[in-house]
């Protein structure tokens, strides 16, 4: 029996809280040294079987045992209970007395078995919820495991076993035939929209497509794999298409990552070397959000599946003990769904989060140092303080236990803290690796599922959200508007030249491409011509040789005929003479005979030069042909770029013109207004020095004299106009 060290296990599951994650004068709890073990222990009842009735009602949590390990005898299911025998010498019985064993039964929603396949999954898990997703529903779904239980692999898969998100943007892409491919509004992530004209359109389509085109080697890649992929997924049962009437309806996505209690967007991208920044969460209406992430607005499963495959090309993996491509981040990839009245200015947007938590590990198991070590405590404190807030809102929920629920003690707790409260539709699917190896990490994912499915959801009603009337958004932030206006404005021009220099180089290198496809044309005309020659030599060879050949043979006949004819002769002066005609013709055809080889050898060789050069050839001209299409794009891009420039450098103008005339205007008016006030001074000064009879007089005067200069300053303010 395998003897765990305790004091390990334990600091495995609970090390202290990193620093990084405290605010710097909040006071470390006392209570941080707890597992979540001792909580279900404290609270054996979290682990009864719930009745189909608080089943509807309560966090849906599905168990998926990992396939293709061996399954040894330590679980048994029964429907949709598991129960777990934990053996002796095990961290989870450390409080038992000698020989005791536990055994535990566990209640999920679903059990799926090693053999479950991907489309079982998620035709148990997500489809009903994507069809309340479309009617306008949040939903969130989490998946929480050990390191290398399965929870990547449940949620993106692989391109011949695609997982639920891929599966779930196909189905939408399926569903939602008529997507609007010009979306009227954005959504933004403190969850309010933002109208989008031309200008703003066109500056997303440019996003998007410098997302699409990051690289072109993944490109190819991806379209590659998501036909495969599509292949496969058009053979499963096709969704019914939902036509909403008078409702435009546009898909968006994000995504970003929880690192070392950081969040980053992975849908920006950065040049080579330079660091992802930071972005911090914002609350509006206690519903906190992820500033400035970026949302892309996709048109089809391909865009979404490409836009997918960018963030995960940007998460943060490693290798460690346990999983060889371990997730060393939580990833939330979230899909929105923006739809529009088109009779009314209704907007109503639903989201679904998948979240993809990084595995609870043992750093005994995985052997961690440095920079590993460190995330580890990050994942497995952040995983701890979901845990607490879980127990915490189960208590608070079922007990009427008044406790204080740490939400913000983790970055993730504080973004899902609706979903967690039950405000929203939330899933759970708990992956586990069943074999003894991991019995510790299975037993600890199982106590906290057993938490999580006593959380009580509340009924969500679907608000439709008014969009403001545009004139009064803009009077309330006018300033601020106009501030982020025009810093936008500069931002992109500036971005706009940088990318005009961007495609002047690659319009240099395309046309160095060019010269080379054109030098490659040449090279391929002089190979035909000395192939022709080659063939035509070859055939001269040969005919040479036949005719030496049968010259040879006809020589070889009448010398053995003489020979044989003088034999018998007596030795004539002429014998020696053809004797060493005879050994000279031999030498002759030999040496014939080896140039004929050498010439044969040759022939092979160029032969083969030629197969080379025509493979090479073969593979240029494909790659000029991408390289061309590439340009094609890149030139469509850069006029597009070229047109957004010229009509931004229009508004500009326009706004300039408009400044200047405000400040002539304004100047005019001062001037009037002094001059007005002179007129007035030299009146008062007149009235002075007039007795009291002529005052009236004087008074009169003045108010037809002020009238009149009021009047002249209306008449000149409207010629001005
Ligand atoms: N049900 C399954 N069937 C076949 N292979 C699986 C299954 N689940 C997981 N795997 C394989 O096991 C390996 C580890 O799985 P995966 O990366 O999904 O684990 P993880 O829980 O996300 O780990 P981490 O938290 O360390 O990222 C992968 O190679 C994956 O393909």
């Amino acid at each position: 029996m395998e003897q765990v060290d305790t004091k390990m296990v334990i600091t495995s599951f609970l090390h202290a809280r990193d620093k990084s994650i405290l605010s710097w004068n909040r006071a470390e709890l006392k209570n941080v040294k707890v597992n979540l073990e001792d909580i279900i222990d404290k609270n054996s009842e979290v682990t009864k079987i719930q009745s189909p009735d608080q089943e509807d009602k309560s966090i849906r949590v599905y168990l998926r045992l990992k396939g293709g390990v061996p399954y040894e005898n330590l679980y048994q299911i029964n429907g949709d209970c598991l129960t777990c025998k934990v053996p002796e010498g095990s961290y989870s019985t450390r409080n038992l007395k000698y020989g005791e064993s536990i055994t535990r039964t566990y209640g999920f929603t679903k059990i799926f078995g090693p053999d479950i396949t991907q489309i079982d999954i998620f035709n148990n898990i997500v489809k009903a919820r994507l069809l309340g997703f479309i009617n306008g529903k949040n939903s969130t779904l989490f998946t929480y495991g050990a390191s290398g239980s399965g929870k990547t692999f449940t949620i993106v898969g692989t391109p011949e076993e695609p997982g639920l998100i891929p599966r779930a943007l196909e189905y939408i892409f399926r569903t939602l035939a008529d997507l609007d491919d010009k979306p009227k509004v954005k959504p933004l992530s403190n969850g309010t929209t933002q109208e989008l004209n031309a200008n703003l359109l066109r500056i997303e389509k440019y996003n998007k497509s410098a997302i699409l085109n990051a690289t072109l080697i993944d490109k190819i890649v991806h379209v590659k794999t998501y036909r495969q992929m599509q292949e496969r997924l058009s053979s499963e049962p096709v969704a019914e298409i939902i036509d909403i009437p008078n409702v435009s309806v546009s898909i968006w996505v994000s995504f970003a990552e929880i690192y070392n209690e950081n969040i980053h967007d992975l849908l920006v991208s950065l040049p080579r070397g330079k660091q992802r920044p930071k972005l911090t969460l914002g609350d509006s209406n206690d519903q906190i959000y992820i500033k400035n992430l970026t949302s892309v607005n996709v048109s089809n499963g391909l865009e979404a599946y490409q836009i997918l495959q960018f963030g995960i090309h940007n998460l943060r993996y490693a290798s460690t003990a346990i999983n060889s491509h371990s997730s060393r981040s939580h990833s939330i990839f979230t899909i929105q769904l923006v739809q529009t009245s088109d009779i009314s200015d209704d907007v109503h947007i639903s989201s679904f989060h998948f979240c993809d938590l990084a595995g609870s590990e043992r750093m005994k198991k995985t052997m961690n140092m440095g920079d590993r070590l460190k995330e580890s405590n990050n994942i497995n404190t952040s995983l701890l303080v979901l845990g607490r807030c879980i127990e915490n809102i189960r208590c608070l929920q079922q007990l009427k236990d008044k406790r204080l629920v740490p939400f913000r003690e983790s970055k993730l707790t504080q973004l899902f803290k609706r979903a967690l409260l039950g405000y929203e539709n939330i899933e759970m699917i708990v992956n586990i690796n069943p074999s003894r190896d991991m019995l510790d990490e299975t037993h600890h994912a199982l106590n906290f599922s057993a938490i999580a499915k006593e959380i009580i959801i509340e009924e969500q009603p679907k608000k439709p959200m008014k969009r403001k009337n545009r004139f009064s958004e803009q009077m309330e932030h006018k300033d601020e508007v106009e501030d982020r206006e025009t810093r936008k404005l500069k931002h992109m021009v500036c971005e706009l030249y940088n990318e005009i220099e961007q495609m002047k180089h690659d319009h240099q290198k395309e046309i160095d491409d060019e010269k080379l496809y054109v030098s490659n044309l040449y090279k391929k005309y002089y190979e035909d011509k000395l192939k022709r020659l080659e063939t035509e030599k070859a055939a001269e060879i040969e005919m040479l040789h036949e005719k030496y050949q049968l010259e040879l043979e006809k020589y070889t006949d009448d010398s053995v005929i003489n020979i044989s004819s003088s034999s018998n002769e007596c030795n004539s002066p002429c014998t020696d003479h053809k004797a060493e005609r005879n050994s000279s013709m031999k030498n002759q055809i030999d040496k014939l005979k080896e140039d004929d080889l050498l010439l044969k050898n040759e022939l092979e060789e160029m032969k083969n030069k030629v197969k080379r050069f025509s493979l090479e050839n073969v593979k240029l001209q494909e790659e000029s042909a991408m390289w061309r299409q590439e340009y094609m794009e890149k030139d469509t891009l850069l006029k597009d770029a070229q047109l957004l420039h010229e009509e931004l450098q229009e508004e500009l103008e326009e706004i300039r013109k408009e400044l200047k005339e405000l400040r002539a205007k304004y100047i005019w008016l001062s001037e009037e207004n002094d001059r007005t006030e002179q007129r007035l001074m030299y009146q008062h000064s007149y009235k002075d020095s007039h007795d009291s009879d002529e005052e009236e007089n004087t008074i009169s005067y003045t108010q037809n004299q002020s009238t009149f200069s009021q009047s002249s300053i209306k008449d000149e303010y409207k010629k001005f106009y």
